[in-house]
């Protein structure tokens, strides 16, 4: 059997889907909340685990620098990335959403402003109302924008709806809802194919 490389979202879904990986049976002896590390190896190295900030994972698996990936849909559409994507793994659920301090879009065609962090999510949804926008492309906060008037609306994930509720936003439209994925790289799944199954079958167990 060859080593397959699974490269992890870093960040807030992490600790959800390492517990799901020890589900599995596969045990990484070196991996700890507080370490540092980025680079694991399971008792037998069969698994390579590498830790990638979520917005990159697309980009490894689609490279093949990694054969697995397993991140949030959000960053696998807004990346445009050539992947495979098989298993839902239920957890980090969210959803994405246009947001504004009104609750309805202007009675006219005019061009809008849209923040957001998901610049291809928010001009695919646009595009298909027949909508022109113009992005504003930040890395957070992105709640601020249409308070401080830097964009007439926001698109941007939405869980609990706190945040746009203690910021005094609401939900013109929701776009899609958002999970953890499991992507592979599709040369792998042809070179690699048994091993790629193996993992996928034991991570679907875990999830029953
Ligand atoms: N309430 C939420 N807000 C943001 N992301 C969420 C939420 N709930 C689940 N998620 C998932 O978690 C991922 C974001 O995790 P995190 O915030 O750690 O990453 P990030 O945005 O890359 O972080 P950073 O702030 O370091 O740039 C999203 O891609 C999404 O799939
Ligand atoms: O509906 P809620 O449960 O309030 O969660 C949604 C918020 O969480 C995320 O921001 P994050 O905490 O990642 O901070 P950011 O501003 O750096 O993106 C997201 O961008 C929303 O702002």
């Amino acid at each position: 059997m060859e080593q397959i490389t699974l490269a992890l979202a870093k960040g807030r879904p992490a600790k959800k889907t390492i517990t799901l990986l020890e589900k599995t049976g596969e045990h990484f002896p070196e991996l700890t909340e507080e370490s540092r590390k980025l680079v694991f190896h399971n008792s037998d190295q069969s698994i390579k685990l590498i830790f990638v900030k979520a917005v990159d994972v697309p980009t490894y698996v689609e490279k093949g620098a990694a054969d697995i990936g397993i991140v949030g849909k959000d960053n696998i559409l807004e990346s445009l990335a050539d992947v495979y994507e098989l298993l839902d793994l239920k957890i980090g659920k969210c959803k994405f959403s246009v947001a504004g301090k009104a609750n309805h879009y202007p009675a006219d065609n005019q061009k809008l402003t849209i923040a957001t962090k998901y610049p291809n999510v928010a001009k695919k949804h646009f595009k298909q109302k027949g909508q022109p926008i113009e992005i504003v492309k930040l890395n957070g906060s992105v709640e601020l924008a249409p308070l401080i008037g830097l964009a007439d609306y926001i698109v941007d994930i939405v869980e609990t709806g706190d945040t746009l509720k203690e910021n005094g936003l609401s939900i013109l439209e929701d776009i899609e809802t958002i999970s953890t994925r499991l992507i592979v790289n599709k040369a792998s799944f042809a070179t690699k194919a048994a091993e790629v199954n193996q993992f996928i079958k034991q991570l679907k167990s875990a999830l029953e």
